[in-house]
């Protein structure tokens, strides 16, 4: 039974999954609208963790060969050979992301579920299928995945465009990237070995850690800019402190390009987007409850 849990955990990558819903989740708290109805915010999230879970489980599927060079992925199922590869399996997540997309339709309306759509779209056939072998700026392009979860939430709440979730949309889009890059330049020989043409495998380290610093600090500053638009010091204090971290981390990184700064700048990204959410989803709930 544990076997079998951690085997979907893995199939479906839904560790990043729930970060996914909870990017929308903060997509959700900094639109403005008509409150949702706690089933409607449940639904979303759901549809959120089975839309990325299919896309994941689609990448697993289409880069086992690659997987299978890399020591942090060869234990992964279709690497090991755990799951045979099938078409069934392919039936099978197509199934799981349009179940999703029905469940994000009915919870959180069309536009949310077109968001859903190409999230999963960009992450599934974008990314893994037209760029991740062939370019390096793949993943400059994969990082408007996270962005479409933002706006389905968003979207759920009104459909049409808003200033605030479009400026954490942007956020999103340049979080990736660093993040990204940090944990290939930490891990850098295994993606030359299977021939993925990472930022960091491909040009010299002030190159890519140029390029991250710059990611960081624009993504710190426009972090900072819904306080021009009425977030307040709750968000502030998140967008902040998270924003603050990862760029000293980057500055660090970018004076001495170690495998041990980029791990930490890597983590210094997850702290960053945890903190950005955690201060926009309680700024919101103390704007509802108190
Ligand atoms: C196309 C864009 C992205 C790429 C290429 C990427 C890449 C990665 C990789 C390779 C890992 C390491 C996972 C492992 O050890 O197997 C990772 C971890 C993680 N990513 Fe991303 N990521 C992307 C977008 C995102 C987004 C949009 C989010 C959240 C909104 C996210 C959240 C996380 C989290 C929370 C982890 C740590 C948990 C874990 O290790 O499973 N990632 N990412
Ligand atoms: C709205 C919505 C449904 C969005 C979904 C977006 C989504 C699932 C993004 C995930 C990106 C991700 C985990 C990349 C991993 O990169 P990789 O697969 O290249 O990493 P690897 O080297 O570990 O295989």
């Amino acid at each position: 039974m544990r076997a079998a849990i951690g085997l979907t955990i893995s199939l479906l990558k839904l560790r990043i999954g729930v970060a996914i819903a909870a990017s929308a989740l903060a997509g959700i708290a900094v639109a403005s609208g008509p409150g949702l109805a706690w089933w409607q915010i449940a639904g979303l999230a759901l549809a959120i963790l089975g839309a990325s879970g299919a896309a994941g489980a689609f990448n697993h599927y289409y880069e086992r060969d690659v997987d299978r060079l890399m020591r942090r992925t060869r234990t992964r199922p279709f690497a090991s050979g755990t799951f045979k590869p099938s078409p069934w399996w392919l039936v099978g997540f197509l199934g799981l992301l349009a179940a999703s997309l029905g469940l994000a339709s009915v919870s959180a309306g069309n536009v949310a579920a077109a968001y859903v759509f190409l999230g999963a779209f960009t992450y599934g056939i974008v990314y893994t299928v037209w760029l991740k072998r062939r370019s390096t700026w793949n993943i400059v392009v994969g990082g408007l995945a996270g962005s479409f979860a933002v706006l389905a939430g968003a979207a759920a709440v009104d459909p049409s465009p808003q200033v605030i979730p479009t400026v954490l949309a942007v956020a999103l889009f340049l979080w990736t990237p660093p993040h990204f890059w940090s944990l290939a330049a930490a891990k850098g020989q295994d993606y030359a070995k299977a021939g993925i043409p990472m930022l960091p495998v491909v040009v010299p380290a002030y190159a890519w850690t140029l390029a991250i610093l710059v990611h960081s600090v624009a993504l710190a500053a426009v972090s900072l800019v819904p306080l021009w638009f009425g977030e307040g010091l709750l968000y502030g204090l998140g967008a902040g402190l998270g924003g603050g971290y990862f760029v000293w981390k980057s500055v660090k990184l970018y004076r001495v390009p170690s495998k041990e700064n980029a791990m930490a700048n890597f983590f210094a990204s997850l702290v960053q987007l945890a903190l950005l959410i955690a201060g926009a989803l309680l700024a919101s709930a103390v704007r509802h409850w108190l």
